[in-house]
């Protein structure tokens, strides 16, 4: 019957340092039973990528996160489009889809480029002035909150909402602990500013927000959908690109070897990225739940189980990478589970991965070195990998 593996995947000490609680998973086997939380747990590539590949059994409908919403309701009104199954997904995936395409990359290229560019430039120039660059509060938390609200259209003031928001939502798919109540104490005003900012005449024309609203005047969604997506890239479009370019910016620090090869040859900027997402996994883990009695790699499991997917840990499975602990850019890690996989896999990959390629093309060009002046510190989530502050030396190319 199923292996059971005694650890507690929502402790600080888990969410400090999970490598080697990932590694007792996998030697444990493809399907383990972790009785702290009464759930199923995947942490091998393959069984992880099996989950997320058979929507119709591990469904999305009753919550990707620990609560079923069956039995408990949603911390929010459901998402449209991750807490949604076939047929309703699809139709919010596909509206989705065609505004986060690699059409809308082209055409904004060059202001993502024009805002990575000059926020670096402003930031040797505040150290060479005297300052210390933190690379989370002056970088990595600057960037994507200023180019992807922009191309929503929302609105420039009050802007650390978003960040607020994110940390709530991703900590709402792990259990009701005192880390999720601590940033649940904002959720009224801080929701209030999101459902606002979801709102069609607060949205710029012709952004990405107004966009969804265009697609309700043409019928391929109703107007009362129109906000609660517009809510989906408020709430998976800016936490997630500040971490993984955080993360990215951290590995590269701590591997400068790996940074001076970035500096000899730019184009290697979008497999950094790539490897930095594989190696830290900014979204660690996603819930699903059993439609019905189903069994995995001979584990059986009953109707309505919660299956957690530990992605982070399927990034480092040596049965998929040859040395899976080492961060090397040259890699090409092609089938990796840090965009999920299958019919929910990242809408937003696009951008992010366009995010990514331009913060690391504008340092690359600028600064020689990263050095870490101290110790990074981490912004523990029950499903983020995060960082709070990252103080830096930029040594100027
Ligand atoms: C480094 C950045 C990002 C990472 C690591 C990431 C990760 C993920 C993952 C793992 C999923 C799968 C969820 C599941 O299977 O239940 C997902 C879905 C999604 N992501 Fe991203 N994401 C990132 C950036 C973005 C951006 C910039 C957007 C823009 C709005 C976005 C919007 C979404 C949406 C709407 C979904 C739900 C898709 C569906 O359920 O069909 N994400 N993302
Ligand atoms: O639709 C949403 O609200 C939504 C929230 C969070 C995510 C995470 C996976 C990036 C995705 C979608």
């Amino acid at each position: 019957d199923v292996p059971v593996v005694d650890i507690d995947p929502f402790s600080d000490a888990f969410l400090s340092d999970p490598y080697d609680a990932h590694r007792q998973m996998r030697e444990a086997g493809p399907v383990v039973w972790i009785p702290a939380y009464g759930v199923y747990a995947c942490a091998r590539h393959e069984s992880v990528h099996a989950v997320f590949n058979d929507h119709a059994t591990y469904i999305s409908g009753a919550g990707v996160g620990l609560a079923n919403f069956n039995k408990e309701a949603p911390f929010r009104p459901k998402s449209l489009i991750l807490e949604a199954d076939p047929p309703s997904h699809t139709k919010a995936r596909a509206v989705l889809a065609r505004i986060l395409s690699p059409k809308t990359v082209v055409q904004v290229r060059a202001t993502f480029t024009d805002e990575a560019e000059s926020l670096v430039d402003r930031l040797l120039a505040r150290q060479a002035a005297g300052e210390v660059i933190d690379a989370v509060k002056d970088l990595s938390e600057v960037y994507p909150l200023k180019v992807f609200p922009d191309a929503v259209g929302v609105g420039e003031a009050d802007r650390e909402n978003l960040l607020l928001y994110g940390n709530m939502i991703f900590n709402a798919f792990g259990p009701r602990n005192e880390r999720l109540q601590k940033s649940a104490e904002l959720v009224q005003p801080v929701t209030a500013w999101i459902m606002a900012h979801c709102q069609r005449e607060n949205l710029r024309p012709g952004g990405f927000g107004d966009l969804i609203y265009q697609a309700a005047d043409a019928g391929e969604i109703t107007h009362e959908e129109a906000p609660l997506l517009v809510r989906s890239f408020l709430s998976a479009g800016v936490d997630t690109t500040v971490n993984g370019i955080g993360n990215a910016i951290l590995c590269l620090a701590n591997h400068p070897e790996q940074y001076d090869s970035l500096c000899a040859d730019h184009t290697l900027a979008r497999p950094a990225f790539e490897e930095a997402l594989r190696f830290e996994s900014t979204v660690q883990t996603f819930f699903r739940t059993t439609s019905k009695d189903t069994a995995l790699f001979g584990v059986q499991m009953p109707k309505d189980s919660k299956v957690m997917t530990f992605l982070a840990a399927a990034n480092r499975d040596e049965r998929q990478w040859p040395d899976p602990d080492r961060f090397d850019i040259q890699r090409r890690p092609a089938g990796h589970m840090a965009f999920g996989s299958g019919i929910h896999g990242c809408v937003g990959q696009v951008i992010a991965r366009l995010e990514g390629e331009l913060v690391l093309t504008a340092l690359a060009k600028r600064v020689s070195r990263i050095e870490l002046i101290g110790a990074p510190q981490r912004r523990l989530n029950n499903t983020l990998r995060a960082l709070g502050s990252m103080p830096v030396r930029l040594i100027p190319a």
